[in-house]
């Protein structure tokens, strides 16, 4: 049976996403969301001529010649507003922020200036015209767009709206991931184990994977290879979420039953098995309410990359995000065989070497290995067919982490 190519099986499963609904959030708890709509300034910044640093607002003119004693007519502190006029031969004692005052084009730090008495100073140096003001709307103007929809609310992002007077931001609401993991052998970390019995582990590291992409996470535990029970477990798993994670029983064997057990749910399978390694036997498909099912394999290393593969883009297109570009090119550490017809990501370790990215991947890449995929910080992704490899030829890499 011919595998379906990976960049087919993606773009199925972003075909037909839909945005989640827009609710309004206080700026303090839109960390990290998506903002759904584009945001304009609802003010100017800054608001008026301020001035950059500490010292006195002058006259250019009056500054050109040192040592010309200037008098100091008043003070402006930030957040108060001179009302008097800068004329010949004066100045006013102005501070970081505030508005500077009519008459004045210029500010003298203070560094530059020295006290005659307390109502006279002579500048050390001369100041151009302009010097250390910073223009009203140099940042922004009121009515600008200063974000774009489909902006991560990033912590600059988040500063952003705030300075222009946003209190309350509309963010995608973060789509509810349903896990469900499967298998007799199956216990939770913490039991006692009888023998033939191993941890369930998978949900963990997907569930991260769903949160840190933008989405609230229900782990709805194990389930046992059953179909009264997984049927019972998937109806309910597909009331309460918009996309179910099913973790193992994704095969072909006696046991693996998930894929008829969804069916009988009322999901309609867009494809299962694709030309990908590991993780061939990942399935997909929707249910009438339009709850995206994706069903992943039980070895862990094929449930975490399809975690990345799928349900992280999967989670951006509900959120309204713009695909992001996420591979970069490296210099492989060691030769590769060439590959087959499937897609293959390889656990490796990413390090910087004269100014260039090394990638060394792991000699053995058992799909059930985890310790290997704690230490690497990248996959090597090989497309179907590469040829063989060599060390110092390049290579694409997907990057897991720094
Ligand atoms: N005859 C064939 N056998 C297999 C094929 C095939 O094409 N023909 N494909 C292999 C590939 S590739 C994969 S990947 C696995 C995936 O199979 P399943 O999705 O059915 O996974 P299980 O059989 O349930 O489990 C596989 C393995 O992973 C362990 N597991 C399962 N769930 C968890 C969990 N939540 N946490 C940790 N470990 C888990 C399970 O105990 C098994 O050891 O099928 C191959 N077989
Ligand atoms: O997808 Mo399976 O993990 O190739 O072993």
């Amino acid at each position: 049976m011919a595998l379906l190519p990976l960049a087919e099986a993606l773009a199925r499963v972003l075909d037909s996403v839909e945005t989640t609904s827009v609710e309004h959030l206080p700026l303090h708890l839109c960390d990290e969301r998506v903002l759904a709509e584009d945001l304009s300034a609802l003010r100017t910044q800054p608001p008026f001529d301020s001035s950059a640093m500490d010292g006195y607002a002058v006259r250019a003119e009056d500054v050109f010649v040192i040592g010309e004693a200037l008098r100091v007519i008043g003070a402006a502190p930030a957040g108060t507003v001179f009302n008097g006029v800068v004329s010949a031969g004066e100045c006013v004692r102005i501070f970081t922020g505030a508005p500077v005052p009519a008459g004045a084009d210029s500010i003298l730090i203070q560094e530059n200036a020295t006290r005659v008495d307390d109502a006279t100073i002579k500048a050390t140096a001369p100041v151009t015209r302009g010097q250390h003001i910073r223009q009203a709307g140099l940042d922004f103007r009121q009515g600008d767009i200063v974000l774009r929809k489909g902006r991560l609310l990033d912590p600059a992002a988040l500063s952003l709206a705030a300075a222009c007077n946003h209190a309350v931001l509309p963010v995608h609401r973060k789509p509810r991931v349903a896990l469900l993991s499967t298998g007799d052998e199956l216990r939770a970390p913490g039991d006692s184990l009888q023998p033939g019995q191993i941890i369930a582990s998978n949900a963990y590291g997907v569930a991260a994977i769903a949160r840190q992409a933008g989405a609230e996470v229900i782990d709805l535990g194990i389930v046992r290879d059953d179909m009264p029970a997984l049927n019972a477990a998937i109806a309910m798993a597909l009331r309460r979420c918009d996309v179910l994670i099913t973790l193992g029983g994704a095969s072909v064997g006696d046991h693996d039953l998930v894929r008829t057990a969804l069916a009988e749910c009322g999901v309609a399978m867009n494809f299962w098995k694709i030309a990908m390694r590991p993780g061939k036997p990942t399935m997909y498909g929707r249910n009438d309410k339009g709850v995206h099912v994706l069903g992943l394999p039980g070895n862990p290393v094929a449930s975490f990359v399809g975690a990345h593969l799928f349900l992280v883009p999967l989670i951006a297109g509900m959120t309204g995000q713009e695909p992001r570009a996420r591979l970069e090119t490296a210099i492989l550490a060691a030769e590769l065989r060439e590959n087959d017809q499937r897609q293959d990501y390889l656990r490796a370790t990413l390090h910087e070497e004269n100014g260039r990215l090394v990638a060394k991947p792991f000699p053995v890449q058992d799909s059930s290995m985890l310790s290997t995929l704690a230490v690497a910080n990248c996959l090597i992704v090989r497309p179907p067919f590469a040829p063989a490899a060599i060390a110092g030829d390049t290579c694409r890499v997907l990057r897991l982490r720094n």
